[in-house]
């Protein structure tokens, strides 16, 4: 099915005057600043609906279409998609280009969205991974929507955490040898500027966080994952760990506007936490 003429469909039909009361009573309380999704089950789907694998694949992406139009709505800030890890490289070769090609659409489609609505576009992770002509279209994209900063559409591709701290070290240790060969030793004998320096070299927390792929975005409020499964599979586990985990038993095709309401009165009601925390962190 034509992704733009579903998604005008989604935005004008009867149910999203329903959808839009049930948003203005959500947001009578407090509304997450970020929901993070894994999008698991498509293949599942398929399979239960006896169509062919890309199928699932498709109305995944479609799915994940409607999910960010809602978060707009609802006045989420930020939303990001586990859309391809570095281990998906390992499945059929015809797969991994089905999903490429669903990105490319996907890239089209929220281009055409970002005409008409503040939407910021970040791609995220080892973009070098990616082929030439889907890198340029994602850095076209990212800086095409780069004045934004309303709402943020986040797409995690060749991504996996460990990958990103590895990738963030690695860049935390550079900028301190740098520093290092540009100030040089200091070879005086007072202990106390030795220190200072000392600390200068040394990688702290701040370094690591600001080098992350994910530096782009605050840590999720939410993280959802579909089809019965509870493992986080590398995706932000440094990000998720003061965050609210949601597993729904629906595959992910089918995740629907019901789903989020059900996520954000659960954050409703263990916002204490996040305030507590997020103070904490001040
Ligand atoms: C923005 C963009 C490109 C969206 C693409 C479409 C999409 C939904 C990609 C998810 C990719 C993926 C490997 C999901 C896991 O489900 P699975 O395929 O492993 O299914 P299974 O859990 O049933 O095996």
């Amino acid at each position: 099915m034509d992704k733009e003429y579903f998604l005008t469909k989604v935005l004008s039909c009867w149910s999203s005057f329903i959808r839009r009361v049930v948003f203005c009573v959500l947001r009578v309380g407090p509304i997450p600043t970020h929901i993070a999704v894994i999008m698991d089950g498509n293949r599942r789907y398929a399979k239960r609906k006896l169509l062919e694998e890309g199928a699932g694949h498709d109305a995944g992406a479609m799915a994940l279409l409607k999910l960010i139009i809602y978060c707009y709505e609802l006045g989420v800030k930020y939303i990001t998609a586990y859309a391809f890890s570095i281990d998906n490289f390992r499945r059929k070769p015809s797969e991994v280009q089905k999903i490429m090609d669903l990105l490319k659409e996907c890239m089209t489609v929220l281009a055409k969205i970002a005409k008409h609505h503040p939407i910021k576009v970040n791609f995220t992770g080892n973009l070098e991974l990616l082929n030439a002509e889907l890198r340029d279209e994602a850095c076209k994209l990212m800086g095409a929507t780069a004045e934004y900063s309303k709402f943020v559409v986040t797409i995690c591709v060749c991504y996996c955490c460990t990958d990103d701290i590895v990738h963030s070290v690695e860049e935390s240790c550079r900028e301190k040898c740098y520093y290092h060969s540009y100030i040089g030793d200091s070879h005086d004998d007072d202990k106390d500027d030795d220190d200072k320096d000392d600390e200068r070299h040394m990688i702290n927390l701040v370094d690591i966080e600001k080098n992350m792929y994910m530096a782009v975005t605050p840590d999720p409020d939410i993280l959802i994952r579909t089809s019965d499964k509870h493992r986080l599979s590398n995706f932000l586990q440094w990000q998720t760990c003061h965050s609210l985990l949601a597993s729904f038993s629906t595959d992910w095709p089918e995740i629907g506007v019901w789903h989020l309401v059900k996520v954000v009165i659960d954050f409703q009601q263990n916002y204490d936490y996040f305030v507590r925390k997020r103070l904490q962190q001040l």
